[in-house]
């Protein structure tokens, strides 16, 4: 049994039945029967259930929310918000299924045609986090579905409540029961069930490098075809001519949202040297203006931290940062009981970090905001790339010629120019390097979920 907990109170909200390895090989053989008949039903017919399903999330949105911010403690404006983001990937891709084509190429002989069709690859198998319940599950969901593909899906243990929510409501749009599945409980079990079974022909995962790198090496098994959307370290450049007061209100965008607990938060601000001390006393006046609290109150800006262990890892950040030298503007506060489980991190600003710091170097998922400073935009460009992730950056400047410059060098997969809020089911998201494999959303978002098939005919006449 998983108990499901509320991250601001500590409350139990729900008990939610682990499945057995015998019922999940059974729910992958179901799924991997039910392609046969889900892959042949016309693309218009799978576009119209994609967009029943997502007219009867919209008619439960207030339910959903609240479910989300129960188990996951975020702002119920942001879970809101989330839903509408959720739905509007199934809207995305109910448009797709209908424009997957193939094409013809002109052959080598007078005797042969030459066609290419595009087909859904077979069961695919994802893996989802608790940061975005809904949205990282949706992302994954609609592409796969309309491309013809059936899909089973494992759930973060913290959130498994919304997932299990949408999945109903699926079901309930008139898509069969063996065609969108979820399981329930341990990671690495369900992992491995996932690599090894010659069933799944996909796997999608969004979470933590190294449970990616792990879930890649064990796909070498079956060869199959993945998708990883990994952790992020973004780096957030302030250039000598941006608009301060703009950035700032967007830096708060960017790493506030979700407590910071968000893959492309920004997670270094990389500030130049001439408005360092204008940029810090703004974005600190901004960032301690803001309310720590339960999600469900009205006024709280920031929620509470999902686990200890995210806790812990933000606070040794904290700590590791100040004790080699970092300057606290505001926070490094906060308020944790562990009895019932429920840790909070004040909004917290750091002045005059270093490379060699944690912080610098890894992924923080919290509300922590370190500044450093540079004078020479190669040395921005320098810091921003300086790690082993490449999922999003965002600079701003109105210099255009700044801009481009920017653009042309950092090595990452999306890019905010004057932009802390990047997102959209109509654009490809996903990482370079060890930020991940492939492509979530827009045009790109469906090609990991479709095989390519050649024939060649002989003998014409
Ligand atoms: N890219 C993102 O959106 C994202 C989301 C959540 C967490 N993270 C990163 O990961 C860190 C840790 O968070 P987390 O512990 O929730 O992430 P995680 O990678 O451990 O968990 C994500 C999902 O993977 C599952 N999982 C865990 N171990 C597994 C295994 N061995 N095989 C298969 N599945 C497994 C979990 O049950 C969950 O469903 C965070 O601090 C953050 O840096 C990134
Ligand atoms: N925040 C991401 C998801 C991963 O955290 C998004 O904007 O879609």
């Amino acid at each position: 049994m998983i108990n499901v907990t509320n991250p601001a109170t500590g409350a139990l909200i729900s008990q939610v039945l682990e499945h057995t390895e015998d019922e999940i090989k059974a729910k992958l053989e179901n799924g991997e029967k039910a392609f046969e008949t889900w892959s042949s039903i016309n693309a218009h017919a799978r576009s119209r259930l994609l967009r029943n399903w997502s007219a009867i999330i919209l008619k439960k949105k207030q339910e959903i929310a609240e479910v989300m911010t129960l188990e996951n403690g975020k702002l119920l404006k942001e879970s809101l918000g989330e839903v509408d983001y959720a739905v509007s990937y199934i809207d995305w891709y109910s448009e797709e299924a209908i424009r997957i084509y193939g094409r013809t190429v002109p052959a080598s002989a007078e005797s042969k045609r030459v066609i290419i069709s595009r087909n859904p690859v077979g069961l695919v198998a994802a893996i989802t986090p608790w940061n975005f319940p809904a949205a990282m599950m949706t992302r994954k969901a609609a592409p796969a579905l309309a491309a013809g593909c059936t899909f089973i899906i494992k759930p973060a243990e913290e959130t498994p409540l919304t997932t299990m929510k949408l999945i109903e409501l699926a079901h309930e749009a008139g898509i069969p029961e063996e065609v969108i599945q979820y399981v329930n409980g341990d990671g690495a079990k369900i992992g491995s069930l996932f690599t090894e079974s010659r069933s799944v022909r996909k796997l999608t995962f969004t979470g933590s490098t190294p449970v990616g790198k792990l879930l890649i090496k064990n796909s070498a098994q079956t060869v199959k075809n993945v998708t990883m959307e990994l952790g992020g370290h973004a780096p957030l450049i302030v250039a000598k001519d941006a608009d301060i007061d703009f950035a700032v209100k967007q830096t708060v965008l960017s790493k506030f949202r979700n407590a910071g607990q968000t893959c492309i938060c920004a997670n270094r601000v990389i500030v130049h040297e001439d408005i360092l001390d204008a940029f810090s006393e703004k974005i600190t006046e901004a960032a301690a203006g803001l309310q720590v609290g339960n999600g469900l109150v009205e006024d709280t800006d920031v929620g509470p931290i999902i686990n200890k262990k995210g806790f812990e890892k933000i606070k040794s950040q904290i700590n590791d940062a100040v004790e080699k030298g970092a300057e606290v503007l505001t926070g490094n506060a906060y308020s944790a009981n562990e009895e019932k489980g429920t840790y909070f991190v004040y909004p917290t600003v750091l002045k005059n970090t270093e490379r060699d710091m944690t912080i610098m170097q890894e992924e923080t998922f919290g509300p922590v905001l370190p500044i450093i400073s540079f004078k020479e935009l190669d040395e921005a460009v320098a810091l921003a790339n300086d790690t082993a992730y490449g999922l999003a950056a965002y600079f701003f400047t109105n210099d255009y010629r700044v801009g481009t410059y920017l653009h042309d060098h950092l090595d990452f997969g999306i890019i905010g120019w004057n932009d802390g809020a990047p997102s959209g089911a109509h654009v490809p998201f996903g990482g370079m390097k060890e930020s991940g494999l492939g492509r979530e959303g827009g045009a790109e978002g469906i090609e990991p979920y479709l095989e390519t098939k050649y024939l060649s005919i002989g003998n014409h006449m």
